[in-house]
């Protein structure tokens, strides 16, 4: 088997909502049928868990940890990976969950940066994600760009400038963010191995042509089919029809504009794993 950290990360990964019970407890029985559920009627094999869809920073980290080994254990034989977010504000809390991850066979790590006492600097952010990174040193470590949630403004492109140096294990950048210039200079500077991989769906069709490796996106939990047949066009050239897809997907433009959309996004995919499941609070 080719080691994790050589496995390069493409095509559609899906960030998974987190389903709790009515008593605001991680649901874990609803992971399997969710696995089968992307698999099966999406054909979506990579998963992003414990992210923004998932409200990760809204749990503790116990319960982080056991959705994490759920998605591992269910996931394992059906997906391809297993991509666990793990940034939270607290540097030794994220450090925990990553040592976790990598027991919990998790397939790679993610750090969005902390944003509520803001690292002015590129450097003070690598530092902290060098210091997450280094305490799971086998897997395959990415990061998660969002700054319209992080209010963060440094650019992206700023925070990779040496970070292979600093981070062995580094393996590219979710980037949730509309500039698309930002896009386009981590798409120059990264290496080959590493994956780019654009999170606002809504233009994913501009971001491939940056030149995005793939997609995490929580629209995947139900566009799998459309956003998978928007890929294939693009790839073979197929621009109109790709657009034609693009444009039609109805997405629900930008989140963060949209305040209920993780309770529909929850409604939809309870309906679609057949059972009933709540958001965390608030
Ligand atoms: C803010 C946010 O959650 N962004 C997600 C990924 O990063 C996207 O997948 C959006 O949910 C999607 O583009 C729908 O607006
Ligand atoms: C979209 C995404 O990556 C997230 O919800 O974390």
């Amino acid at each position: 088997m080719a080691s994790l950290i050589n496995r390069k990360l493409t095509g559609l990964v899906a960030a998974t909502f987190t389903p709790l019970t009515a008593q605001g407890e991680p649901n874990l029985p609803v992971i399997g049928p969710y696995v089968d559920y992307l698999v099966e009627k999406q054909g979506v094999l990579n998963v992003f868990v414990n992210g923004t869809t998932g409200e990760g920073v809204s749990l503790c980290t116990e319960e982080r940890k056991r959705l994490t080994e759920e998605w591992c254990r269910r996931g394992k034989g059906k997906l391809n990976q297993v991509i666990v977010h793990v940034g939270c504000y607290s540097l030794k809390d994220s450090q925990e969950l990553a040592r976790h991850a990598a027991e919990a066979g998790a397939d790679g790590i993610a750090v969005i940066a902390p944003s509520f006492f803001k690292s002015a600097t590129a450097d003070g952010i690598r530092r902290f994600l060098q210091e997450i990174a280094a305490e799971a040193p086998t897997l395959p470590f990415y990061y998660y760009h969002i700054p319209a949630v992080t209010g963060l403004s440094l650019r992206a492109r700023d925070v990779l400038e040496g970070i292979d140096a600093l981070i062995p294990t580094f393996r590219g950048l979710k980037f949730s963010g509309s500039d698309l210039m930002d896009f386009g200079q981590c798409v120059s500077y990264a290496k080959p191995h590493w994956s780019l991989l654009y999170g606002v769906d809504e233009q994913l069709l501009a971001a491939l042509s940056m030149g995005a490796d793939g997609a995490v996106g929580s629209t995947f939990n139900y566009l799998g089919p459309l956003v998978s047949g928007l890929l294939t066009a693009y790839g073979k050239g197929d621009v109109s029809q790709a657009r034609t897809l693009q444009v039609g997907a109805r997405m629900p433009g930008v989140q963060l504009y949209c305040p209920l959309y993780p309770e529909a996004l929850t409604a939809v995919l309870s309906f679609s794993c057949r059972c009933r499941s709540f958001c965390a609070p608030p």
